[in-house]
């Protein structure tokens, strides 16, 4: 199937009963959710979804496993229309713009919309075809050399690779291959940067360099990061929503709901919901 055709089935929104979970302050909202609602196949796995996420902030989605938050991240540009039998309702705004409905290019979306996977995945091409390849189904006509290196220092990478980058990108470590999938994604020009769990494959010394560089990014992008790991939401984030499982789901079916969304340093020293409280301090897994 070709990814600009949507295979996501469409109902109308509820917006009667959507509360969005705003990110507090002026900042402007680039990504926003309406009451999602997201099936695989007849399993409800996120229930009335309202979220604002602002722009140049990095927001961390943290919650138990299976509580939808890969799903809702997917969401965001549309990676879900892959999964057969995924459907989703409720409204998706991109700047503004509805990019939930029928009829959007998601191919045009995902390039405005970038992402970045748990394990790192380069091409199997050299570094500088890993970036170039990208821009050049883009249909970049700018010089590719000064993309490829403007990328690459973007990432934090240049300096470890700017003498072999010729070689295979499988050639590097997993945290260098890691800030080349960044690289290559930064190429493309976002305005959005969606992570998933990025470090999860990584060492310590990676995934510090990917947290600083993700820090450095948000001068110019806007970064949701999916995460496992709480530490990690409270070092790189500044917004943290914690979705849970919806106690009231009575099918035996995991339904995730949206518990809090609030500024990080706020969620962690003062959570505002019982279920976050007892999900940051380790009593629900
Ligand atoms: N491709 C799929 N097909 C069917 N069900 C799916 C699919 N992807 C996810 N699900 C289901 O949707 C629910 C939410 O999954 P999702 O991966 O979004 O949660 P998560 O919070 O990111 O989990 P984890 O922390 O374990 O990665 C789960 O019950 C999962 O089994």
């Amino acid at each position: 199937m070709s990814l600009s055709e949507p295979r996501l089935e469409q109902r109308p929104a509820d917006l009667s009963k959507a509360a969005p979970a705003s990110a507090p302050g002026l900042d402007p909202v680039v990504l926003s959710t309406r009451d999602l609602q997201v099936w695989y196949g007849s399993s409800l796995a996120l229930k009335q979804i309202s979220i604002d996420i602002p722009r140049n902030k990095i927001t961390a989605l943290i919650g138990p496993s299976g509580c939808g938050k890969s799903t809702l991240l997917r969401c965001f540009n549309r990676m879900n229309d892959l999964i057969n039998g995924a459907r989703m309702a409720g409204d998706i705004r991109f700047d503004g713009d509805l990019i939930s409905g029928p009829g959007i290019d998601a191919v045009s979306l995902r390039r405005r919309i970038g992402m970045v996977f748990q394990k790192p995945n380069p091409f199997p091409k050299s570094i500088y075809n890993n970036i170039a390849w990208g821009a050049r189904i883009n249909g970049y006509r700018g010089d590719m050399d000064e993309l490829v290196e403007r990328s690459l220092r973007r990432a934090a990478l240049w300096e470890e690779v700017k003498n072999k980058i010729h070689r295979s990108g499988m050639e590097l470590s997993g945290g260098q291959q890691q800030r080349l999938c960044i690289a290559r994604t930064l190429a493309v020009e976002p305005e959005v940067i969606l992570m998933d769990e990025p470090c999860s494959a990584l060492d310590p010394i990676s995934t510090a360099r990917v947290e600083d560089l993700m820090d450095d990014l948000k001068t110019d992008y806007t970064i949701v990061i999916v995460t496992h790991n709480m530490q990690q939401a409270r070092r790189v984030s500044d917004l943290t929503a914690c979705l849970m499982l919806d106690e009231t789901a009575v099918d035996g079916h995991r339904t995730g709901i949206l518990a809090e969304f609030s500024p990080t340093d706020l969620l962690f020293t003062n959570p505002k919901d019982k279920r976050t409280e007892a999900y940051i301090t380790g009593r629900i897994g």
